[in-house]
């Protein structure tokens, strides 16, 4: 079963793996006459009502692959408003080659005539809320006229998601969808047909550029909606929780606290006039801080714990401590993440260990990143909580859901870069599902690397992968009106 998010997702990161949208429309079209053959004689009437999105563009495929049967396409609305490129080639490829195609204006002139099959290929996962006219009258034309009723991926009006209608919706008797099957298909009276349309494996298996459309925000957010996260850092050093606060902004946290020991706070606060710096009594993280941290913590949508901490006993007591108290949600790196397998913790947790740090939590790792990945799906159940795993290709994994992000190069084996991806992580886990938030990191974290060293090469230092992290996270007029 798949989301109609995931599958925009999928679907953009088979288009980054070479197979572009047009050709995974061409085999949804296929499918779709596939259907049709298998449902009406050779010769038999069939009127497709199509709209103006790729659904549509489906069926003007469809058209093509149906020479043995009367076809009629009804386009709903004008050809100009077609609001896909592909959608307007396939339809405009139908007029070349003089296909029987009308165009409704109004719907209530929609006229299908007595076809002995409707294809329904108005709307499908593009689609929210209540159907807009012309399609809802059209609907209602579909559902009252007696042929055989075949939607296209989903029957238009129904949420793929969810299985509800806010309005009127067609009452298809099949249902041809894509790929894999959709939640929402399941409680309706039609039977489904999933159709292969050759959309390659790694389009899923592997983080892509598709999975960054979790990351929305809203243009009428207030400060802080978007991530108000605390790294808690430093001690033996201070570069790497200044390093994951200003990866947390960059990435686009609205708020990064920091809380570290006083002896390197003044440190941290030189590094950058953005952050927020909290002293905490001595040289390093101790025991006594944790009542204050955990005061601090409550308020955040997210908390970074480890970069630079060290591992005093003190430290790492401290650290257990404050797990056994949180109930947030915090992302766990470096020298802090030797506690999470002892300690009993309500707190949802994003764990960034590189292979070694995994072996001290007890995991075990394998040289074949997909002998890996199946060890760190399996510690990742034992543990209960989601795990990022980096290497050359970094495993992510919340036990049931396993994804491998690719994207890197060896010039990120350099100090801090584990640091930047902590803080990436933690932006992320304060506004996105665990699993998600560790998958987008891992990418964009990659990505900024590969940005860095298409200039700089294997000169490419930490410091370096902040100011790339935009540019590698950006999906494109991302800024409303810019
Ligand atoms: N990987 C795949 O599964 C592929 C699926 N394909 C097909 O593409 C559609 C999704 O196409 P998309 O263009 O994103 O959206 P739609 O065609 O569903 O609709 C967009 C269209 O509808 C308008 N609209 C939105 N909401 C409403 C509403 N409530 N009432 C009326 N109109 C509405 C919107 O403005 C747009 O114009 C998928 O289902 C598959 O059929 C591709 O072929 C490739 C691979
Ligand atoms: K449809």
């Amino acid at each position: 079963m798949i989301t109609s998010r995931r599958m925009a997702a999928v679907d953009e990161n088979a288009e980054a793996l070479g197979v572009p949208r047009k050709q995974l429309m061409e085999s949804s079209g296929n499918a779709v006459a596939r259907e049709v053959r298998s449902l009406a004689d050779d010769g038999a009437t069939v009127a497709i009502v199509a709209g103006r999105g790729n659904n549509g563009g489906d069926a003007f495929v469809a058209a093509r692959f149906l020479k043995a049967y009367d076809v009629t396409v009804h386009l709903l609305g004008r050809p100009e408003t077609i609001s896909t490129d592909i959608a307007r080639e396939n339809w405009e490829a139908l007029q070349h080659a003089e296909f029987d195609t009308r165009v409704v204006r109004d719907s209530q002139t929609l006229d299908l005539d007595d076809p002995d099959l409707v294809v329904d290929a108005m709307l499908g996962t593009g689609v929210t809320g209540e159907l807009r006219e012309p399609e809802a009258s059209a609907a209602e034309a579909m559902n009252r006229n007696s042929a055989t009723v075949l939607a296209v991926d989903v029957p238009s009006g129904v949420d793929a998601d969810t299985g509800d209608s806010e309005g009127v919706a067609v009452d298809a008797d099949h249902v041809v969808t894509f790929h894999d099957g959709k939640p929402g298909l399941s409680n309706l009276r039609a039977t489904v047909v999933v159709s292969d349309i050759g959309i390659p494996t790694a389009a899923e298996r592997f983080v892509g550029p598709g999975d960054l459309n979790v990351v929305v925000r809203d243009p009428a957010s207030h400060k802080g909606d978007n991530g108000d996260i605390l790294v808690v850092g430093g001690g033996p050093f201070s570069g790497a929780p200044a390093l994951s606060a200003q990866a947390a902004l960059r990435a686009g946290a609205d708020l990064v606290n920091v809380a570290c020991p006083e002896d390197v706070a003044d440190a941290v606060r030189g590094y950058s006039e953005n952050l927020i710096v909290h002293d905490l009594d001595g040289d390093h993280l101790r025991p006594a801080h944790v009542d204050e941290l955990l005061g601090r913590a409550e308020s955040k949508d997210a908390v970074v714990l480890g970069p630079g901490l060290g591992s005093a006993d003190e430290t790492l007591d401290a650290v257990e401590q404050f797990f056994a108290e949180f109930e947030g949600t915090a992302v766990v790196d470096a020298d802090a993440l030797q506690v999470v397998p002892e300690v009993d913790t309500d707190a949802t947790l994003v764990c960034t260990p590189h292979q070694g740090e995994l072996q001290k939590m007890g995991g075990e790792t394998a040289d074949d990143w997909e002998e890996r990945a199946e060890l760190v799906e399996v510690f990742a159940g034992d543990v209960g909580q989601t795990l990022l795993v980096k290497g050359a290709y970094d495993i992510v994994s919340d036990g049931e859901q396993t994804r491998v992000s690719r994207t890197g190069n060896a010039g990120m084996t350099v100090g801090g870069t584990g640091d930047v991806l902590a803080g990436v992580t933690g932006a992320l886990a304060a506004t996105q599902e665990p699993f998600d938030a560790a998958c987008v990191a891992a990418w964009a974290n990659g990505h900024a690397g590969d940005i860095v060293a298409a200039e700089r090469g294997y000169g490419l230092v930490s410091t370096d992968l902040p100011d790339a992290l935009p540019k590698a996270m950006n999906r494109g007029g991302e800024v409303e009106g810019v």
